[in-house]
């Protein structure tokens, strides 16, 4: 093409695209709900575009990645992905690519005149799935379908302007939402409508969506970029299949929604119909979706291998191994569903422990507390959390602390032992009820979200926190011998009466870190303090480092 011809030919493209834009305000008059607003939770998302009128969106959030992760996220896509060279209408595409979808569907990916074949998703992607969609408030069974991979060599290797408009995604119709992960190479993506320009670095384990009508109205491209040291970058995209172009994947029976409208009401085509597990009643999330998808996976690959056995005896084997195999998988993937669950559950129980509501127990021997069933471990146990957020970064505003938040050793405290609940009114809580640690704080303490000034505490959680004086002036013995910290403990209403357990501190030496119990309730040591005020007196003026009580109540 001639260069005139191909100004022309931009020209043209040009006022199509205007003349479609104007024909087309947003249908949409809705709120939508945005990823960052389903994670405002764990995760701290931005707009950088966020234009409500058109109905277009873009989310930043950076180094989503754990750092330790990043590189071995990099190396399990690099070397576990057949990489293809795509061929676009005017020849090769300067980037490496592979597309893989949610078995049943086996819909090829078409654009820009390149089509690819679908492979299944592999356990890595899961398992990189399973580190970013948390972040983008996605349970499993909401999770997105299929997944785009690049590979960008180097500089010279770019993606130019495009819209993800294809019919499989819808995106020029309804709301439609693309999750990208960055790894490797920091690159430019630029979005563009007119002349509103938005431009990101994207850097290593950088999450960034786009979402409503963005491939209706904006372009988006990763330049070329000349320098000395242009190192390869991998990028994930993930959307949702919501109009297959496979004859054979429509007749499986999809509920064709996104997730976009799912969260509306509607299924997602990963909805599965099963009953939530007996013995967690009020469960409305599916704990097979996952199980299911892998299982999908292998059963394909036990497919091929029967198919090429050699003898009736071979396929057996076969069939046997597959059979304990699926049940391995079964398990582990439910496992890992519950423990998500079960952290998302404990966050809400502390929350309503924490403002005062009040336990019981129900019909089926659950405890109630105002309507939320707290739901029993695995082993059957009815333990409440006495640390921070487990891992899951999950900090709301409040949710911090003076200190890290590691919980103490079992082995010390016995944290989050079974504690019956029925024993006669005037017994030691620490036999019924829940244990928390609170945090000992010198009376001088200032910390500028936990404080209003200094020696000011406001209600922390998830770990309260309590002045030391204050904790002697109100730690008095009752009949039984018990200590008791009378009134509420840092303004929490829930917190009130509490019996004292144990104090221990943090002891750091230049090779490790250990915890040292400094009073024990119902010590059996000769040489144990049996005085818990003469213990935290001793420690006034002193610099105080992870003091802690454990302390119990009742539900
Ligand atoms: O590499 C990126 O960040 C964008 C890739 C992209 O736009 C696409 O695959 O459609
Ligand atoms: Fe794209």
């Amino acid at each position: 093409m001639t260069k005139s011809a191909s100004v022309a030919r931009q020209r043209v493209l040009q006022l199509r695209r205007k003349a479609s834009v104007k024909e087309s305000k947003p249908r949409l008059t809705e709120s939508i709900d945005l990823l960052g607003d389903l994670a405002q939770e764990i995760a701290d998302w931005s707009y950088p575009l966020l234009d409500e009128e058109w109905h277009c969106f873009a989310g930043y959030l950076p180094r989503a990645v754990p750092e330790e992760l990043r590189p071995r996220f990099f190396d399990l896509v690099r070397e576990g992905t057949e990489w293809l060279q795509p061929t676009g209408r005017w020849g090769p595409l300067p980037l490496r690519t592979a597309w893989m979808c949610a078995l049943p569907c086996t819909c090829r990916y078409r654009y820009g005149g390149a089509e690819v074949s679908p492979l299944p998703f592999t356990d890595w992607m899961l398992e990189i799935m399973a580190s970013c969609m948390r972040l983008c408030g996605l349970a499993s069974h909401e999770w997105p379908n299929s997944c785009n991979l690049n590979l960008y060599m180097d500089g010279e290797h770019s993606v130019g302007w495009h819209a993800d408009d294809e019919a499989l995604f819808q995106g020029k119709h309804q709301d439609c939402r693309i999750i990208s992960l960055s790894l490797g190479q920091t690159r430019r993506f630029e979005l563009r409508c007119g002349k509103d320009f938005h431009c990101l670095e994207l850097k290593d384990g950088d999450l960034c969506t786009m979402e409503g009508l963005t491939q209706k109205y904006y372009r988006h491209r990763v330049p070329k970029v000349q320098g000395p040291k242009i190192g390869p970058r991998i990028n994930l995209t993930w959307r949702w299949i919501v109009q297959h172009s496979n004859p054979v994947c429509m007749e499986a029976n999809f509920a064709q929604a996104a997730p976009a409208q799912a969260t509306h009401g509607q299924q997602s085509p990963w909805h599965c119909s099963a009953e939530p597990a007996a013995q967690y009643p009020g469960r409305n999330f599916n704990p097979d979706a996952v199980a299911q998808r892998k299982m999908q996976q292998e059963q394909q690959r036990f497919a091929t291998l029967l198919a090429n056995a050699d003898s009736e005896e071979e396929a057996t084997a076969l069939k046997e191994r597959m059979s304990e195999e699926t049940k391995v998988m079964m398990a582990d993937a439910a496992k890992a569903e519950l423990q998500l669950y079960t952290r998302c559950a404990r966050r809400l129980e502390r929350l309503a422990i924490f403002s005062g509501a009040q336990g019981r127990e129900d019909s089926r021997n659950l405890v109630q507390l105002e309507g939320l069933t707290v739901l029993p471990n695995e082993d059957g146990s009815n333990v409440l959390p006495v640390s921070g957020p487990s891992g899951d970064g999950a900090e709301s505003s409040s949710d911090i602390c003076s200190e890290d938040q590691e919980p103490m050793p079992d082995e010390e405290v016995k944290v989050g032992e079974y504690l019956p609940l029925e024993v006669p009114a005037e017994a030691s809580y620490g036999q019924n009820g829940y244990r928390w640690h609170a945090q000992i704080v010198a009376d001088d303490f200032f910390h500028k979200k936990l404080c209003t000034a200094p020696g000011q505490l406001k209600p922390c959680r998830a770990m309260p926190h309590i002045k030391l004086s204050e904790l002697l002036e109100r730690l008095a013995q009752n009949e039984r011998g018990s200590w008791i910290l009378s009134g509420e403990l840092n303004q929490w209403p829930g917190l009130t009466n509490l019996e004292l357990v144990s104090i221990t501190c943090k002891v750091r030496s230049v090779v490790a870190t250990s915890i040292k119990r400094l009073w024990l309730q119902n010590a059996k040591q000769q040489d144990a303090p049996s005085d818990p005020v003469a213990v935290l007196t001793a420690l006034h003026g002193k610099k105080l480092r992870s003091l802690r009580a454990v302390i119990a109540g009742s539900l």
